[in-house]
């Protein structure tokens, strides 16, 4: 396994004064494709954040490539979940992906042919390429997820963030981001993402971390993802359907 990458000591955070992470700690090593696993409201998305400096840690620690954030920020991807970004900000699927590269172009220039070249490719990978020029307010919620994995492909990060990227999406959608996901591990790179589709945990994640407000487990996927380790970061919220892998989760709301 590869060198470790991310660690993460101590860390809380809280909306106002209430306490939604509470000190959490983990290593993430490169290379792994993880994912982060717990009911509605368990603090998933609100730890990606933390861990991005989107949301202020309460406590605690996180380094990247053993530098603080700020100093390892461009080698970091991240794909925020669907529902939290305003769609009707008008802007084609090409200018999105194109967002992915001012890390390398700079904010204040402008993206020139080669640019734009690279986003094509990219939305061509993801199948997008004939709604290049399309309004993203425009395209269904699984097209718009295409194209923010191709704009989190021309950015080259070395570590990807994704929240929720299979949410909605179409069985033809999600064996393409999956496609993606795995091909990116095979280039060397690491990714968090944010799933909740337990049924797919073990054939698409070789890592995973239980997430209860409280980190419960985090460790390779066959060791980790059991029936004990499960029901105790769902709190009772689940059912059995039968042996093996067939089970359903209750939502808490
Ligand atoms: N902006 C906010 N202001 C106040 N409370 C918030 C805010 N965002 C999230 N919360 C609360 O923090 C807790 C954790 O939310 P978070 O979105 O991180 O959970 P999650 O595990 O990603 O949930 P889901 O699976 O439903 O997306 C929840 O109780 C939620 O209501």
């Amino acid at each position: 396994m590869g060198e470790i990458i991310l660690q993460v000591d101590n860390l809380s955070a809280s909306y106002r004064k209430t306490t939604v992470l509470n000190n959490v700690n983990f290593k993430i090593r490169k290379g792994s494709l993880t994912g982060i696993i717990g009911p509605n409201g368990a603090g998933k998305s609100t730890l990606l954040k933390t861990i991005l400096n989107l949301h202020p840690a309460l406590t605690g620690s996180v380094r990247f490539f053993n530098q603080p954030f700020q100093q390892a920020k461009k080698r970091i991807g991240y794909v925020p979940q669907r529902g939290s970004v305003d769609w009707d900000f008008p802007t084609d699927a090409l200018d999105v992906v194109t967002m992915g590269l001012y890390g390398k172009i700079g904010w204040l220039k402008r993206p020139n042919r080669k640019h734009k070249q690279l986003a094509y490719e990219a939305l061509e990978k993801m199948g997008m390429a004939d709604y290049a020029n399309r309004q993203i307010s425009q395209l269904s919620g699984g097209q718009q997820q295409r194209v923010f994995l191709a704009r989190a492909l021309v950015q080259d990060a070395d570590f990807y963030f994704m929240d929720e990227p299979l949410a909605g999406v179409d069985a033809a959608t999600e064996r393409a981001i999956m496609n993606i996901l795995k091909e990116l591990k095979a280039n060397g790179k690491t990714v968090m993402v944010v799933h909740h589709d337990l049924q797919t945990v073990e054939d698409y994640f070789d890592h995973v971390l239980l997430l209860n407000k409280t980190l419960l487990c985090h460790g390779r996927t066959e060791e980790i993802f059991t029936k004990e380790n499960i029901a105790k970061t769902y709190g009772g919220n689940m059912r059995w359907m039968g042996e093996n892998r067939e089970y359903a989760v209750h939502s808490v709301e």
